[in-house]
């Protein structure tokens, strides 16, 4: 599978469930800015509390085809193998789906994953082991310390600045490379502190 990185921002996402597994997934797509239905008889208070915060749509119901014709990304986390299989079948063949269960079925999986600032590091063991994809993203972020962030959000700002500036092509390039090299320092924390 290919790692991309995706602007949810606005788009709708279609959670099929209501259960912990559905909440954690539409907890990361809330963060990221995404509009988000529910489509389940029953949810869990955490989303019956985001619910009445109009944070999130909800209709209690059990799915049908058109509550997500119109979604960019559909997430079937019900109980039921055979409505998440289902759902996979009915999705529009444009459309991105993940299966909370069998992943198989879908075209999208969520990897395990840490954001602060501009970094982002995500690990994927495409189903051998969540729990180690989730030890490994957690120690390979906490390499990373507040100098690190400070000195990514620089190389950012001097970039863009190169990038803006009426310097030949070829100096532009001499320039970027240059400042990678001076970023390379200890980026990261001593592992002994
Ligand atoms: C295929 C995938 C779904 C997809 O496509 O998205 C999938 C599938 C399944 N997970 C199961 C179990 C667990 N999943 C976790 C945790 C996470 N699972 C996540 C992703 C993925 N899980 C995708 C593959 C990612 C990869 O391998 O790299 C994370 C990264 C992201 C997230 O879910 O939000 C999140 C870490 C959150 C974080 O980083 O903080 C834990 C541990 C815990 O909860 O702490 C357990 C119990 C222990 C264990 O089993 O390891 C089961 C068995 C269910 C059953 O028993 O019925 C299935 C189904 C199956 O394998 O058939
Ligand atoms: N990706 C992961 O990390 C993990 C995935 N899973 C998978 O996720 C599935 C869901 O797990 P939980 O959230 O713990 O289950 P749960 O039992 O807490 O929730 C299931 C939800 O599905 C809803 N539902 C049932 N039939 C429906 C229908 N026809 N239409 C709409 N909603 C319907 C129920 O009302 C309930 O809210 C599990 O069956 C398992 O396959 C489980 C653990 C971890």
């Amino acid at each position: 599978m290919l790692p991309l990185m995706i602007d949810v921002k606005n788009r709708l996402v279609v959670i099929i469930g209501g259960g912990k597994i559905a909440y954690r997934r539409l907890s990361v797509f809330l963060k990221q800015g995404a509009k988000i239905k529910v489509i389940s008889p029953h949810v869990i208070d955490e989303i019956s509390f985001l619910h009445a915060q109009s944070q999130l749509e909800w209709k209690q119901k059990e799915a049908d085809k058109e509550d997500f014709k119109d979604a960019f990304l559909i997430v079937a986390a019900t109980d039921s193998k055979e409505v998440n299989a289902w759902v996979a079948r009915e999705a529009g063949e444009h459309q991105l789906v993940n299966l909370a269960g069998e992943s198989e079925l879908g075209n999208v999986q969520v990897p395990s994953f840490h954001q602060r600032g501009r970094l982002t590091l995500a690990v994927s063991t495409d189903g051998a082991s969540p729990s180690l994809a989730k030890d490994l993203s957690e120690q390979l972020f906490n390499q990373f310390d507040d100098v690190f962030f400070d000195r990514l959000e620089d190389l950012f700002n001097e970039r863009k600045k190169i990038k803006a500036s009426d310097l030949h092509q070829d100096e532009k390039q001499r320039l970027l490379k240059q400042l990678v090299r001076k970023a390379q320092g200890p980026w990261s924390a001593p592992t002994d502190r």
